[in-house]
């Protein structure tokens, strides 16, 4: 047989034996080739179907990549590419002839919804597929929700889109997305296929034309999916949309599916957060091209092979952290301070290590950790001595940490990486211990480490750019996201946090309850409030911070005011309930109270509420009714406050940075973009004016008075967020 053309975007046809329409290559992040690939798709399929010589299709990617999908930019612009692909896919399931699509690499979105208009799939076994539309806030809208539960039925349908996870090849094939899987060349197996096709009926095929697959139970089963779907999105539209559309499948005929499928997607296209889920998608890539203010960045450095790790100290963190490393398959040592620590540190481990290694499974991966060359445990310094990266992890105190850095530059081979897994303390101070301040460097990881996706990475004044560079590459290969921040007090996370923090706080002196300011920040989309958090953390982390600075406890100057430190308000609330014993879940009270010590549900506490009742007695506090606004503007304003002055500072070298720390460490609610976008959404007016009236009812808090940062920038005209930081050091005559 002897029929049609190659034909791609911008390529001169070719003669080839068989017809291939060759669609989008990855990386559609431009606008017009997008809409040039769509023309050259519906030219092929118009071309191959006026051609009698043509007697078959197979549609295929470019560079062994099927297609990502569109180009997310696009649909932020006013020309919304991708619009017309529902039609084309349309146009390709109506061929007469047998259209068969080769998915090699990865098949993604619109990419994926292409091939479901094919008559036939085949994918290489390595090939990925997804339609990943609700993580960037839409839905497949080239008619994908109306196919896809056409072919695999509702439950997987309704997993894969609601959730936008990608599939396997072999999934795919269990669940019937795709005809075949094969090792070997796909284009050539799928030009097999549809010789052996030719001349047979394509009715069947045609997804379209077939029913949704009934279930015994349909009704009760999306009324049960719909209230998992919900939980899930907390707050998020488009799960829920997604589902509507799916919903939509199973109750009325394709045409009137893809017109509710339209409709929604236009919803969603429109509704704020799909910009701000697109913006966190650009923002985690932005991070990852990491620069210093001095210049330093992966064009100036390279980062060194870790082929073996050390942790020291396995608590919480520690544990995490080994977990993390073992999954990434680099062979590590845990080294606890005795035997009796370390046995308790290894039980823990292995149980997390059991748990990981189960879930691995279910997705047909192994994790071997019975290794004595993958892990060791020791409690001896000198099994140090050949390792290429240390994490300590060990309590948080200065003093502590000295007398193991400077332990470790003698131990350790001079070319060693020095690792602190510090929350707030100084890099510097550490790194001062040793004889390598360069190979010093902060790796704050998040509790629990083995499922927080965010490495927080503080360069000190000395640290080199290679060491920079080698914990951005560590972040990478333990598939975290890795932030690149200077050193200050908190860093960037914790430090934006403490205002946030404070205000709640001084919000519960002034009448709120701990369960009204959780339920305000929970509505906003957190996935637990601050109360809520700091009962899970333990309140006595932060009461002993609050003892080494000085601020409380037994260095406490005597006849210092009760609310006030250095002349500024302090709430002694925190450090009252630590003085009872009340530490949170672990203690079964803390601001809320739980069914046991180590319980988990948190119930609002009737102690707590006349504790505080007495204590707004004892220090003449009228009580108030303090609304949710009010509630959600104190707290949020001063975290993102606090955001201004750290980039001006240059601890970041942009937005976004602060964005992926509190989406990816805080749980901030994606589809609010991260605080630094939200405050672009609210209007940095309005956050400096509603600043500028909470600091003048409370001039004693200094966190409320606005950043100059934040004032510039509502000089300079409001600017969008892409250029706040060409604004840093330009001069404004109105200020
Ligand atoms: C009515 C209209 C209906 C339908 C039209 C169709 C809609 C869609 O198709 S929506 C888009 C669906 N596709 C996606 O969401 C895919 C998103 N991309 C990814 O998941 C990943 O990037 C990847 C799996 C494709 C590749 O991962 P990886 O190899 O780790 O590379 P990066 O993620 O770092 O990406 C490299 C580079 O490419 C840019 N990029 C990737 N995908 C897109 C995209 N869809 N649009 C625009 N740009 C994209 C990414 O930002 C990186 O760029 P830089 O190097 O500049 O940072």
């Amino acid at each position: 047989m002897s029929w049609g053309r190659h034909i791609a975007p911008g390529q001169d046809n070719r003669k080839l034996p068989e017809v291939q329409v060759v669609i989008s290559p990855l990386h559609p992040t431009r606008n017009s080739p997008c809409l040039a690939v769509l023309q050259a798709l519906e030219d092929g399929l118009k071309r191959a179907d006026a051609d009698p010589s043509v007697k078959a299709v197979t549609i295929c990617g470019e560079n062994g990549k099927f297609s990502a999908g569109a180009d997310i930019r696009g649909f932020s612009s006013p020309n919304k590419q991708g619009l017309g692909l529902g039609p084309i896919v349309s146009l390709i399931e109506r061929s007469e002839k047998p259209v068969v699509a080769a998915i090699e690499g990865i098949a993604l979105g619109g990419g994926l919804e292409v091939t479901l208009g094919c008559h036939y799939r085949i994918a290489h076994v390595q090939a990925r597929m997804g339609l990943p539309e609700v993580t960037i806030g839409l839905l497949p809208g080239a008619e994908g929700t109306q196919r896809l539960p056409r072919l695999i039925g509702v439950p997987a349908a309704l997993d894969i889109i609601t959730t936008g996870r990608h599939i396997s090849a072999s999934e795919a094939l269990k669940l019937g997305l795709v005809d075949e899987v094969v090792e070997e060349n796909t284009v050539e197996a799928a030009i097999r296929l549809a010789n052996r096709l030719i001349g047979q009926p394509l009715g069947h095929r045609r997804l379209s034309l077939k029913p949704v697959p009934k279930l015994p139970n349909m009704e009760a089963f999306l009324t049960e999916a719909l209230v998992k779907v919900k939980k899930r999105a907390q707050g998020c539209l488009a799960p829920e949309l997604c589902f509507q559309a799916i919903k939509a499948a199973t109750e009325q005929p394709f045409a009137d599916g893809v017109r509710k499928e339209r409709e929604l997607f236009n919803i969603l296209l429109t509704s704020g957060q799909a910009k701000a889920l697109q913006y966190a998608f650009f923002a985690e890539r932005a991070v990852e091209k990491w620069t210093t203010p001095s210049g330093a960045s992966w064009k100036t450095a390279s980062p060194q092979p870790i082929r073996k790790a050390a942790v020291i100290g396995l608590g919480t963190m520690g544990r995490g952290i080994v977990t993390s490393l073992v999954k990434a398959k680099i062979p590590v040592v845990a080294l606890e301070q005795d035997l009796e620590y370390l046995n308790t540190g290894r039980k823990a481990v292995m149980l997390l290590l059991e748990r990981e290694a189960m879930k691995m499974e279910q997705g047909g991966q192994t994790l071997d950790f019975n290794n004595p060359a993958r892990l060791q445990f020791a409690v001896d310094f000198d099994v140090l001595r050949d390792v290429d990266l240390v994490i300590e992890a060990v309590f948080e105190n200065m003093a502590l940490k000295k007398e193991i850095f400077n332990k470790l530059s003698r131990i350790c081979k001079p070319e060693a990486f020095l690792c602190t897994n510090t929350s707030a303390l100084n890099i510097d101070e550490i790194a001062s211990v040793t004889s390598r301040p360069q190979q010093v460097i902060g790796t704050h990881f998040f509790s629990p480490a083995h499922v927080m996706r965010l490495l927080e990475i503080i360069y000190g004044r000395h640290t080199s750019p290679t060491t920079i560079a080698t914990a951005m590459q560590l972040a990478k290969v333990m598939k975290k996201v890795g932030v690149v921040v200077g050193n200050c007090f908190g860093f960037v996370g914790n430090r934006m946090m403490f205002p946030y923090v404070q205000q709640a706080v001084f919000l519960l002196e002034e009448g709120s309850r701990p369960e009204d300011v959780d339920q305000v920040l929970e509505d906003f989309g957190f996935k637990i409030g601050p109360f809520r958090m700091s009962d899970l953390a333990g309140l006595d982390v932060g009461w002993r911070s609050r003892k080494d600075q000085g601020l409380t406890g037994p260095t406490l100057a005597p006849g210092t005011s009760a609310r006030q430190r250095h002349g500024y308000r302090y709430s002694p609330l925190p450090d009252l309930l630590c003085e009872k014993g009340r530490f949170g879940q672990k203690t079964g009270k803390g601001w809320y109270q739980y069914e046991k010590a180590g319980g988990r549900t948190a119930k609002p506490d009737p102690w707590i509420h006349s504790f505080l009742s007495e204590y707004r007695d004892t220090h003449q506090i009228k009580t108030r009714f303090i609304d949710q606004e009010e509630i959600l503007e104190r707290c949020l304003f001063t975290l993102i406050n606090e955001g201004f002055d750290i980039l001006a500072e240059g601890i970041a070298s942009g937005p976004e940075h602060l964005d992926v720390v509190y989406i990816n460490g805080y749980g901030w609610p994606k589809h609010r973009g991260g605080p630094m976008f939200y405050a672009s959404t609210v209007g940095l007016p309005n956050i400096l004016a509603k600043l500028q009236k909470y600091s003048e009812i409370h001039p004693d808090v200094p966190q409320l008075r606005p950043s100059a940062f934040l004032k510039k920038l509502v000089a300079m005209g409001n600017p969008p967020l892409n250029d706040w930081m060409s604004y840093l050091h330009r001069q404004s005559n109105k200020l």
